[in-house]
């Protein structure tokens, strides 16, 4: 039987969620305000997220989700806090709320120590103080890198004011997980609709958008170094590489997209690993190792989202080697966020 660390689990904190139940009953138009009314202003919410009772499962550690692994046969959760983080907050409130989730993380992981390891966050809206958090999150704390949701207030990471994170991140050999939220107001137009704004489409878009523009614009070259995970078995991107690169280069060469050092397929593979959080396909799957390499690929559930036995089941009924189950199910994680 092997070791399973399941690397996109959603986690929070009475702090963060009471915080985020303000931002409900706020006037924003941000496309994350269904998800969040719903889930922690549920007894206001009609949107259908408070039907599905999410917060439970984020705010429990012991009662529910321990005992779920402990039957389920999961080793390890790679803890995050849940989207979309502390990113709908004011600068301040932000790096505190990021603060105090980390240290109650590394309470968590110290506490157990076999049975979780976890993902630190950071307030990009303030870019110097998110750079030294992200230095605690590696040194005092401990924790296995680090998380962040998408967009922030509708900039994304080619943005040269968010670089300063990348190298604290690339200097303490942490990875940075770009985890999906609700597409940003300039992106959302068409996609408010039939509930694509939520897990179903958007989400996909908008890191997979986040994705190219940190490839195209230059932060690898920048950042040689750096790695970034991504979830949902690459946010589509994989199975669209071929195009993305062919037509990439096509750009380069008129002149409608700037010089790199490496193309995106090249920066995909050396810099990019992805998870199979959120989409059960083995046939996504044997394409996405077969395309991008097995070392690049770890096996996730994204629970609360995600229940956890399907996925379980999904991953131990994949036909693969011993080598890539081993790679699957918990090598490649504990490379990429050194783990013992
Ligand atoms: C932050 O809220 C989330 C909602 C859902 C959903 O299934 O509705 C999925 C994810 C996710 O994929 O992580 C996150
Ligand atoms: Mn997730």
């Amino acid at each position: 039987k092997c070791r399973l660390i399941a690397c996109e689990e959603a986690w929070s904190i009475p702090e963060v969620a009471a915080e985020l139940k303000k931002v409900a009953n706020s006037p924003t138009q941000s496309a994350d305000k269904l998800l969040v009314k719903g889930i922690y202003d549920a007894e206001a919410d009609t949107s259908g997220y408070g039907k599905m009772d999410f917060l439970g499962g984020l705010l429990d550690v012991e009662e529910q989700r321990l005992p779920q692994m402990d039957e389920h046969g999961v080793d390890m959760h790679l803890l995050t806090l849940t989207a979309p983080g502390v990113q709908m907050f004011d600068a301040d409130t932000a790096t505190d709320l990021a603060a105090l989730a980390n240290d109650k993380m590394a309470e968590i992981c110290a506490k157990y120590p076999k049975r979780f390891a976890g993902l630190g966050s950071f307030a990009p809206q303030s870019p110097k103080r998110a750079a030294k958090e992200v230095e605690r999150v590696m040194g005092e704390l401990k924790l296995n890198g680090l998380v962040v949701n998408g967009h922030t207030n509708g900039d994304y990471f080619d943005d040269y004011r968010f670089w300063p994170i990348f190298e604290a991140a690339e200097a303490t050999n942490a990875t940075i997980y770009i985890h999906p939220r609700g597409p940003s107001d300039t992106l959302k137009g068409p996609l408010m609709d039939y509930a694509m704004d939520s897990a179903m489409w958007a989400y996909g878009v908008e890191v997979a958008t986040n994705m190219l523009r940190m490839m195209a614009g230059g932060v690898f070259d920048r950042f040689p170094n750096l790695k970034i995970c991504v979830g949902h078995m690459g946010e589509m991107v994989p199975f669209f590489i071929w195009r993305i690169n062919f037509m990439h280069s096509r750009a380069q060469k008129v002149g409608r997209a700037p010089k790199t050092e490496r193309s995106m397929e090249e920066y995909f593979k050396d810099n990019f690993v992805f998870t199979t959080s959120g989409v059960e396909d083995p046939l996504a799957l044997r394409y996405a190792i077969d395309r991008m390499g097995v070392e690049n690929v770890i096996w996730a559930i994204d629970y609360p989202y995600q229940p956890m036995k399907p996925a379980v089941d999904f991953i131990e009924n994949f036909a693969c080697s011993d080598e890539e189950m081993h790679a699957l199910c918990h090598g490649n994680a504990e490379r990429v966020f050194h783990i013992a």
